[in-house]
């Protein structure tokens, strides 16, 4: 089979016949790789097909968001322009909404070396084009709040319900403290889960709803009959031991449970609080504005820098006698969580983010972490990504479920067998408990910008300080999907043995793991042979997702105090004492 099957266009676009060469980054001018046929083929299919949404639904659209004729219509031109200037490979417009995050964005385009669409890297286009397509809302009047994707990540997760069901019945075996064995056995299980969880994306699909089939492949959906076989995705992972090209997932496990207890025993053992806080005095190293006024309501400590509204480096010193001051460790300073924390950078919603939830639900329920953090998009992306919305949207659905099937089963050698009955009892049960962990802070939902900058996680630290400090204090961070994994690569298209440790490029915040099913043309740790080997069968083995990834690099950067004021410093804290953070 050939490498392509697209038309190359060389006579328009700055492009070459030929595919992305070793170790250069991902770009539209290859024409012969997945990122040419991105940009010019599923990229301009997904925008053709949010103006169809639009002009089909817009009366619906407009009584949901109050919006008028002219808002859809508005909409609809903007969407137009961005998909013609990126057919054509104009100049990236700048974006012209006044955020302090749009402002950063027009500075990473300003500053980019190259600001076209299909020279600029991959994915710089891509993510630019998600930036500016929400753009287009937030100039709108009545349109802020409008995904154009929400209707189709809540039918992806309606069809997916019994899929759900059928996980939630062996979750709720998988939750009660076991022993060790079981419990590295149901953490592997649940890590593989996750891992094929990923096949159902609408990106890859250009937005056609995604379900499995009874033999582990994702599919467009198709209407339900009632004797369909019942999709056992815990089969799919003995289906599919030969796709899975890497398997960290035991390394994962034992390592993740021991730097858990090790952590926990940390946590437990560090008593030192203290009263003051010293974002005053990094504030001052670091040049960032020096917040003067001490707050009103909270007693000041003696000698503190901001009683005396001074940019002096102040020393922690006691309360005087009789004053209280809440024991809140600065974290600008803490070198130790406050809690045992597992982070998961997740994809896409619906039946991937149920996936991700119980991985989280059973690390709890083991008592192997005390949080979790999930990490989200601000913003709608590459689709099906999710956004806080789509977290409430998958509890609300889960715990109000009232899913019945009764699925015949093949005739048992002496007669009629019981008919297999699959309900969402469990599904409801398990789903009642999430929420009461997102109640209670156990469960943590985060979208801070970085998640949907341009950015590749090399460079997190330059652009982003706070969230390369916030991940710090995991004890592991899972990175989910394709684009999470083009961003740990760098989007470099690296020698597919080189290991993963050196694609991350120093991107060791906390140790690393990657969940991934193979749809974008990159790779890395793979068997010397086994690129060559896959090719010869498929040469677009990469664009199919039918292949998986479980990689773990365990090294992590070890956590320091910081050297900038922690992200609340100058919105809610004075220099002082710290309000208090249950996140960290
Ligand atoms: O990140 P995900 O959901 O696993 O995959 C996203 C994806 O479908 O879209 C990206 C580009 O459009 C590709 O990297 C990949 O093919």
């Amino acid at each position: 089979m050939a490498p392509y099957d697209w038309p190359i266009d060389t006579e328009n676009l700055p492009v070459m016949k030929i595919v992305t060469p070793r170790n250069v980054l991902m770009c539209g001018i290859y024409g012969m790789s997945f990122a040419y046929y991105s940009l010019k083929g599923r990229l301009p299919i997904i925008l053709t097909k949010v103006i169809d949404y639009l002009s089909r639904d817009g009366s619906r659209i407009k009584s949901t968001h109050n919006a008028s004729d002219e808002d859809i219509r508005g909409y609809i031109q903007y969407i137009t322009k961005l998909k013609n200037d990126l057919l054509t490979n104009k100049k990236y417009d700048l974006l012209t909404v006044d955020t302090p995050e749009a402002n950063r964005w027009n500075e990473w385009i300003l500053s980019s070396e190259n600001s076209y669409y299909f020279t600029n890297t991959w994915v710089f286009s891509e993510c630019y084009v998600y930036r500016r397509l929400r753009e287009g809302c937030e100039l709108s009047k009545s349109l802020k709040n409008f995904d154009p994707f929400e209707e189709q990540k809540e039918h992806a997760l309606k069809s997916n319900i019994e899929l759900m069901c059928v996980v939630a019945d062996k979750l709720v075996t998988m939750l009660p403290a076991s022993g060790k064995d079981k419990r590295k056995a149901d953490f592997v299980t649940l890590l593989k889960i996750c891992l094929w969880a990923n096949k159902c994306d609408l990106s890859l699909s250009m937005g056609e709803p995604v379900s499995f089939t009874a033999d582990g492949n994702a599919t467009k959906s198709q209407t339900k009959v009632n004797v369909a076989p019942v999709i056992d995705p815990f089969q799919m992972i003995i289906d599919l031991k030969e796709k899975l090209l890497v398997d960290d997932s035991a390394k994962i496990a034992d390592q993740v449970i021991a730097k858990a207890e090790n952590m926990g025993k940390a946590v437990e053992g560090n008593t030192t609080f203290k009263y003051q806080c010293s974002c005053h005095r990094l504030a001052t190293l670091a040049g960032v504005p020096v917040r003067k006024e001490p707050p009103p309501e909270l007693p000041i400590a003696k000698g503190s820098a901001s009683s005396k509204g001074s940019p002096e480096p102040a020393s922690p010193t006691e309360p005087e006698e009789g004053v209280e001051l809440p024991k809140v460790p600065c974290p600008a300073k803490m070198t130790t969580p406050q809690a045992v924390i597992f982070d998961i950078v997740c994809d896409n919603s619906a039946y991937e983010l149920f996936s991700d939830v119980c991985v989280a639900h059973f690390l709890v329920s083991q008592k192997i972490v005390q949080k979790v953090r999930f990490h989200v998009k601000k913003i709608p992306w590459f689709v099906s990504d999710v956004t806080p919305r789509d977290f409430n949207y998958l509890l609300q659905q889960c715990k109000n479920a009232t899913y019945r099937r009764e699925v015949p089963s093949d005739p048992a050698p002496e007669g009629a067998a019981e008919p297999r009955v699959v309900t969402s009892d469990n599904l409801r049960t398990v789903a009642q408990q999430w929420q009461q962990y997102i109640d209670d802070g156990t469960f943590i939902v985060m979208c801070d910008d970085f998640w949907t900058s341009p950015h590749v996680f090399k460079d997190m630290k330059r652009y982003d300080s706070d969230v390369y400090r916030k991940l710090q204090f995991a004890v592991a961070v899972l990175f989910k999907g394709d684009l999470n994994y083009r961003k740990l690569l760098g989007e470099k298209n690296w020698n597919p043995t080189t290991g993963f440790e050196t694609a991350l490029q120093g991107f060791t915040p906390a140790p690393v793991i990657a969940l991934r099913t193979v749809k974008a043309d990159l790779i890395c740790g793979l068997p010397k042979g086994k690129y060559e080997q896959l090719s010869k069968i498929n040469e677009k083995w990469m664009e199919t997702g039918d292949y998986g990834l479980i990689q773990f690099c365990p090294k992590s950067e070890p956590l320091k105090a910081g050297e900038r004021p922690c992200p609340d410093y100058g919105d809610t804290c004075f220099g002082t004492v710290c309000p208090t953070h249950t996140d960290l």
